[in-house]
């Protein structure tokens, strides 16, 4: 009897290595987590941009969903970059055959400014992907698309992971401060209880896969069996850590992951 954790990524590529599936992976093996990733677009980015975008064929993203339902443990998954709506209908039916806590990073523009998700694709998240998840992790834009309220202030953040949970159905949400000046504070509403994470904000330009890191770690913890605010507890220190210790790798906003080459 295997008893190891296996958790499972559904989201665009970074050959840079920062973000998307690659700062996924990485993040799985560093919390000693099975990973495992199906890849929804080719994205050629590094840290100062997209230069152009691949969608993988919707039939090749339902066979390699399908291979690994058919083969292997899913103890828990999350989504990153879904580019467009077509993908989505597959993903989310695929989703439902997954008898694990789902964690849906929106992803819809890089930390660049490029934007990796059509319009069609953000209003069909919201109607069929939040229903499904455990948990959404949104920065302040993309929590502000989905609830279509702009978010100034910490209570704007509150009253946005509210809305989700009350509006989406979603059974969390998880705002996200790292766009905001102040620290950096992220509010979790789970459906019943508000819970605030917060961490001294590093001065860097270093966050080049911040959320993608975040979102897979809490997958990681989850994949293990630990509560929601555990996993995001956890997860905060851990992308924390992180950021204060990464590498000046890039001429844009550099690579959050500094473990990728530790000495063990
Ligand atoms: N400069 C920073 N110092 C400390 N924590 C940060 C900093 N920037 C982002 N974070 C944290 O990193 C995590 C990812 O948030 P964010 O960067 O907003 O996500 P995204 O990559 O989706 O935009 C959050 O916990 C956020 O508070
Ligand atoms: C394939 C992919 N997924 C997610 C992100 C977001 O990462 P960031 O917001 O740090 O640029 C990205 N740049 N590329």
């Amino acid at each position: 009897m295997n008893n190891v954790s296996c958790a499972l990524t559904i989201a665009g590529t970074d050959p840079s290595g920062g973000a998307g599936i690659q700062a996924d992976l990485k993040t799985f093996q560093e919390l000693q987590t099975y990973g495992m990733s199906v890849i929804t677009s080719v994205v050629a980015q590094n840290t100062t941009g997209v230069t152009s975008v691949h969608h993988m064929p919707i039939n090749m993203i339902e066979d390699q969903l399908e291979v690994i339902i058919k083969d292997m443990p899913i103890h828990a998954l999350k989504t990153g970059m879904i580019a467009n709506k077509q993908m989505m209908e597959i993903i989310s039916k695929k989703i439902e055959k997954m008898d694990a806590p789902y964690v849906m990073d929106p992803v819809m523009v890089a930390t660049s400014g490029d934007s990796l998700i059509d319009t069609e694709a953000r209003s069909f998240l919201r109607e069929y992907l939040l229903p499904q998840t455990a948990l959404v992790t949104p920065n302040i834009p993309e929590a502000e698309f989905i609830t279509g309220h702009s978010i100034e202030t910490l209570e704007d953040m509150k009253d946005a992971a509210k809305h989700i949970v009350d509006h989406f159905n979603a059974d969390a949400a998880l705002i996200k401060g790292g766009h905001m000046k102040a620290e950096a504070v992220d509010f979790l509403y789970d459906g019943s209880a508000m819970h605030t994470f917060s961490a001294k904000r590093i001065n860097t330009k270093n966050t080049h896969g911040t959320g993608c890191t975040y979102s897979a770690a809490i997958t990681s913890y989850l994949a293990k069996g630990y509560s929601m605010v555990e996993a995001v507890q956890k997860s905060k220190d851990f992308v924390t850590a992180a950021i204060s210790k990464s590498f000046e790798l890039g001429y844009g906003n550099g690579p959050t992951n500094h473990w990728a080459i530790r000495e063990r």
